[in-house]
């Protein structure tokens, strides 16, 4: 499905992770408000829990029945539960322990100390994943995209300086990965080497994508990723919501966008989305 990239190009950091959470909560508020139920899929890294932290504290959240949000990850680093490099740590400690969110709908990626390895946790979180499809009720017009997989309304992502999104790295195993909902990552270059991630045809099933990039360091994963590059070169390029494909991003990352999109009509005028 055709899915048309929409960038935004905030001032900073800051202003990118408080307007990403604005976002969020708007886009929350609406599913539910169509459907009762809305899904996410959280990401890890730096943006990506700075966004969660913005949204625990944004005078909006209360618009949001936490109660009815299912919770996912595209990603996670395999830990013990506790580890604080968890991604679901972070969450909980950002996001989930702040909100009255439903116990049962939050479905971290299992952990280093509840399976016998990467591959079993792997396998598990595709098993979850299909549990949950199964068994969800939607209304026409709201199915799933893949039978395997649970609808996913917002999909988050951060970009590596490497492009990698999720743990999926360029030119590994897991980026060229089909067939497949969810993949064991055994030598990532970002440790820890092993982790559990969605696929790439995982990803492109969410209704919304949204990659949230910030600092200079990312500038050529962006500059690459908006241009059109290989997707097995560079991860993020391959990243495609059905409906939407957000980019929002700092001005830092932006320094290396392709003109065309900087200033789309050649006007001088900033891109939007
Ligand atoms: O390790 C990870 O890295 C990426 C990007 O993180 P960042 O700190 O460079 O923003 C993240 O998206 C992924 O979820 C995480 O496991």
């Amino acid at each position: 499905m055709h899915s048309p990239n929409g960038v935004s190009i905030h001032p900073d950091v800051q202003a990118l992770t408080a307007a990403t959470a604005g976002r969020l909560i708007t886009k929350l508020v609406d599913v539910q408000s169509r459907r009762g139920t809305a899904t996410v899929v959280l990401t890890g890294g730096t943006v990506g829990i700075a966004v969660l932290d913005a949204v625990s504290t944004a005078p909006a959240r209360s618009a949001v029945d936490w109660s009815r949000v299912n919770f996912w990850w595209g990603d996670e680093r395999f830990l013990a539960a506790d580890s604080p490099d968890r991604n679901a740590t972070q969450a909980a400690e950002a996001l989930l322990s702040r909100l009255p969110v439903d116990p049962a709908r939050v479905h971290p990626v299992p952990a280093a100390d509840e399976v016998s390895s990467v591959e079993e946790a792997a396998l598990a979180y595709a098993r979850m994943l299909a549990n949950e499809a199964a068994h969800e009720e939607l209304a026409p017009g709201f199915e799933s995209n893949d039978p395997r997989l649970p609808r996913f309304d917002v999909l988050l992502l951060g970009v590596g300086p490497d492009a990698h999104i999720a743990s999926l790295f360029p030119e590994m195993a897991g980026v060229r990965t089909t067939g497949e909902t969810v993949v064991p990552v055994s030598n990532a270059p970002k440790p820890p080497a092993e982790r559990v991630s969605l696929t790439m045809e995982a990803i492109n099933t969410a209704e919304e994508v949204w990659l949230t990039v910030a600092g200079e360091d990312k500038a050529g994963a962006v500059g690459l990723a908006l241009a059109g590059a290989g997707l097995v070169q560079v991860p993020a390029a391959g990243a495609r919501g059905r409906t939407k494909t957000r980019w929002l991003i700092d001005q830092a990352a932006a320094s290396q966008l392709p003109d065309r999109l900087l200033d789309p009509e050649g006007t001088g005028a900033a891109a939007a989305d």
